[in-house]
């Protein structure tokens, strides 16, 4: 296949983009008075604005044929249908079977894959509804109070961001605790606030090899066993969650406490498998139903609707633009829920572990930049620390900025003044103030003009930069499982248009192959002298002398 920039598309695209990168966009809004219709699509519980990026009908135009002439159609459909996309781990990528409520039958390697998923899914309806009733009975007879969830990345970033963003409805049944570092300094203050009699451990890990939690599965296993647990009551405080199923025995977790998964869900994409448990457990699983129906309705939207109403799409494809046609090398996520406070995290590994890459699907090196650095903070936070710098800085930053229509938690006089933030601030964004009118504003509050003249450059706002506004009816678990489904579609989106393999996470393995022989050099008294490179050789050594 022919790289994306020798589609003709692309080189049109990058034509207009000299074109349009000398228009401002408060000139695109005067001239069209239904730019925000024209710009915006409604889809399954989000309104998605994104007319507030320097895009006109040519630039969708293209960017839509760009869309078409990279067959994102196609590829869309060859996920959908079980191919194996993921060709470098030889892997179908169906993630979308995991909530896919049309009852017919999924097929996966020939295979029909519905029966298992209900299989893992009932199994964990019958976990929770037995913790979550009190059935469940640790060593001692009492009923379980709190859930420590052990894994890291995919293995925690998904529930850990899903149930901080449903803890409004969540009741007081169970407490969850989760560890993902190393550092003993986390496992250490989780197991201050629990009881071994009342707790049960999810060891979470796709491949239970992860160094960082198979260490804190067994330093709670240490710690369960000094607390009066036993080997023969372990299976009533530890079940797994894994495709290793072989592994997590070895461990020592009971074959009927093992929750499985599959080699076709990614660990970025998994909150919707029995990775998560921890969500179920802690929200109900009526919740974590309705956080599958959520993101089978945007699988459907992803699916049906034209490129050009297809927000996930068309997500991805401003995406581009921005970044590969305007060059903006960066890409904040902003949200004005509270709740929502570990979407950037969350978003950060969906997108960097996906699209961070740097050679497309032949192994080539790229020409072109793939994605951007995702960051972002709560929003209104982010107003008082960095905000500054997106509206004043030297470089471009769009950004999408999340809230919603009515607020998790009523409190009287708070959810306006939150949402006329997040309104001003794409505005202000988008208009900037120029020097004229910093100058009348200073002058009509009486100050003097040589003091004016000294300030006014300071005071402008370029403007001109753009943004993504998306407007959820409120937080609840079924637009949560919207929101999650549209930004895993737009990083599928973008992937294929950069032809890179989204599916894999090999940029992770060096470090991790390093400190497994870095590990041991620290244990031992001698010096290390032969190995590593001058630096990493004087840090170890310096450490280990002064530890
Ligand atoms: O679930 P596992 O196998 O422990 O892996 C945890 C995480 O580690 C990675 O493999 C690399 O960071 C992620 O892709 C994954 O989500």
């Amino acid at each position: 296949m022919a790289s994306p920039t020798q589609l003709p598309s692309w080189q049109s695209l990058a034509q207009h983009a000299d074109t349009l990168r000398q228009r401002e966009l408060k000139s695109l809004f005067a001239e069209d008075q239904s730019r925000f219709d024209n710009f915006s699509i409604r889809a399954p519980h989000i309104l998605f604005d994104y007319s507030k990026n320097l895009i006109t009908e040519e630039t969708r135009k293209g960017l839509l044929t760009l869309a078409e002439e990279s067959k994102v159609a196609d590829w869309r459909d060859r996920m959908f249908g079980g191919e194996h996309i993921n060709r470098t781990e030889d892997r179908a990528v169906m993630h979308v079977a995991l909530r896919d409520k049309s009852g017919k039958p999924i097929m996966v390697d020939g295979k029909d894959v519905r029966p298992q998923v209900e299989r893992e899914l009932n199994h964990m309806r019958e976990l929770v509804t037995s913790v979550r009733s009190g059935e469940w009975k640790g060593f001692s007879g009492k009923s379980i109070t709190d859930i420590v969830s052990i894994g890291i990345g995919g293995s925690n970033l998904g529930p850990l961001m899903v149930t901080e963003a449903l803890s409004a409805y969540s009741d007081d049944t169970l407490r969850t605790h989760y560890v993902s570092n190393v550092d003993g300094f986390q496992i250490a203050q989780v197991l201050e606030r629990v009881n071994p009699e009342t707790t049960l451990f999810i060891v979470a890990s796709k491949t239970f090899t992860t160094l960082e939690t198979i260490t804190n599965a067994n330093t709670a296993r240490a710690w369960f066993l000094k607390g009066g647990g036993s080997e023969s009551t372990t299976s009533q405080h530890f079940v797994a969650v894994s495709s290793n199923v072989k592994k997590a025995v070895e461990f020592g977790v009971a074959e009927k406490n093992i929750f499985e998964m599959w080699d076709w869900v990614g660990g970025r994409f998994s909150l919707w498998s029995t990775i998560g448990l921890p969500i179920a457990l802690q929200q109900g699983f009526d919740a974590f139903e309705e956080l599958l129906q959520g993101a089978y309705e945007m699988d459907r939207h992803f699916c049906e609707a034209p490129l050009a109403e297809n927000a996930p799409v068309m997500l991805a494809l401003v995406g581009i633009w921005n970044r590969n046609f305007l060059g903006y090398p960066s890409h904040a996520l902003l949200p004005y829920d509270q709740c929502l406070h570990r979407f950037p995290a969350y978003m950060q590994q969906a997108e960097m572990e996906s699209n961070g890459k740097s050679v497309n699907w032949e192994g080539e090196t790229l020409t072109y930049g793939s994605v951007p650095l995702i960051w972002g903070e709560v929003g209104i936070n982010g107003q008082h620390a960095f905000y500054q710098f997106l509206h004043q800085g030297t470089d471009i930053i769009p950004a999408d900025f999340i809230g919603s229509v009515k607020p998790t938690i009523e409190v009287e006089g708070h959810h306006d003044a939150l949402m006329a933030n997040m309104f001003a601030q794409t505005e202000a964004l988008m208009k900037g103030i120029d020097a004229d009118q910093v100058r009348a504003d200073l002058k009509a509050k009486g100050m003097d003009e040589a003091r004016i003249e000294e300030i006014v450059a300071h005071k402008v706002h370029r403007g001109n930069r753009p943004t993504n506004t998306l407007l959820m009816d409120k937080v609840t678990p079924r637009s949560l499982g919207a929101l999650i489904a549209l930004y895993e579609h737009k990083i599928f989106t973008q992937g294929i248009i950069w032809q890179i393999h989204s599916f894999d996470q090999w940029g992770v393995e060096l470090g991790k192959v390093l400190a497994a022989g870095i590990q041991p050099e620290l244990a031992d008294g001698a010096e290390v002298s032969d190995k590593h490179d001058a630096s990493t050789r004087s840090l170890i050594n310096y450490y280990k002398q002064a530890k």
